[in-house]
């Protein structure tokens, strides 16, 4: 694949849960290019999960469609702990890569290398359920790397982690995004965004209200002051603060 290629596209998604009068999503655009880190922003209830749901398949659209580079792997960091609690934080990684139906060695690699990227080393032996949020993490987002994806889909990866495990998990998603991994990135931390993100997709009441280039976008509708901050723009688009 050629760099700038889209590895996700999204067109016009809608959809609905039954039972609710609004829609989730309403007609939603979205392009995932190589390389490329989208923050995914939104105040509560905006349609960041559901989006992430549709793209990794779990739901289907109701309207519009995706396309996805079929030569490209897809992973999804879910913003529940998406692990066996009872396992140790290795047999968890065994066992997922297990499922990848890769040889031996291979797979036996790749979770070396996921508990090197996600320093799981000291709790490789520990229940998972006895580890930290921060650890629980780390562990959720190793589990996602062992397909050594071409594009990764975080849902809130560093909800309910202490300071320094949030840093270290920044620091990875920007490495990935250094090495050519395409990131969809939902928080509710602006400065999450700002440190990992080139670009961005400002949801409100499941509706685009901006997307594209953050610089460019900091800069302000023509004629006017720029964005003081990326605060500043999220006011401008959704007239409410982000946990408002
Ligand atoms: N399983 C469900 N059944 C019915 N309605 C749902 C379901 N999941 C989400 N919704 C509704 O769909 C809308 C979008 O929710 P969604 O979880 O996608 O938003 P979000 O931006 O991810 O929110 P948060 O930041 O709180 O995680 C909300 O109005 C929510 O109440």
């Amino acid at each position: 694949m050629t760099a700038g290629a889209a590895v996700i596209a999204a067109e016009q998604l809608t959809y609905r849960y039954a039972g609710q009068d609004e829609p989730a999503l309403r007609g939603v655009d979205l392009t995932l290019l190589r390389g490329h880190a989208i923050g995914l922003l939104g105040p509560n209830g905006s349609g960041k999960s559901t989006l992430i749901n549709l793209l990794v398949g779990l739901r289907q659209p109701q309207g519009g469609r995706i396309r996805r580079e079929p030569s490209q792997s897809v992973a999804w960091v879910p913003q529940e702990y998406a692990f066996y609690p009872e396992l140790t934080c290795m047999e968890n990684l065994r066992f997922f890569a297990g499922m990848l139906d890769l040889p031996g060695e291979e797979a036996a690699r790749r979770v070396e290398s996921a508990v090197h990227t996600c320093m799981l080393q000291e709790f490789a032996q520990r229940r998972a359920r006895h580890c930290s949020g921060g650890v629980r993490r780390r562990l959720n987002l190793g589990i996602a790397l062992l397909q050594q994806p071409a594009a990764l889909l975080l849902d809130e990866p560093t909800a309910g982690v202490d300071p320094q495990s949030r840093a270290f998990l920044l620091d990875r998603v920007r490495d990935m995004v250094a090495a050519g991994t395409s990131v969809l990135y939902a928080t509710h931390y602006m400065e999450e965004v700002s440190a990992v993100c080139s670009h961005i997709l400002l949801l409100d009441h499941g509706r685009v209200l901006a997307s594209g280039d953050l610089a460019t976008l900091l800069r302000g509708p023509e004629g006017q002051a720029p964005f003081a901050d990326l605060e500043a723009l999220f006011m401008h688009y959704t007239q409410r603060r982000l946990r408002d």
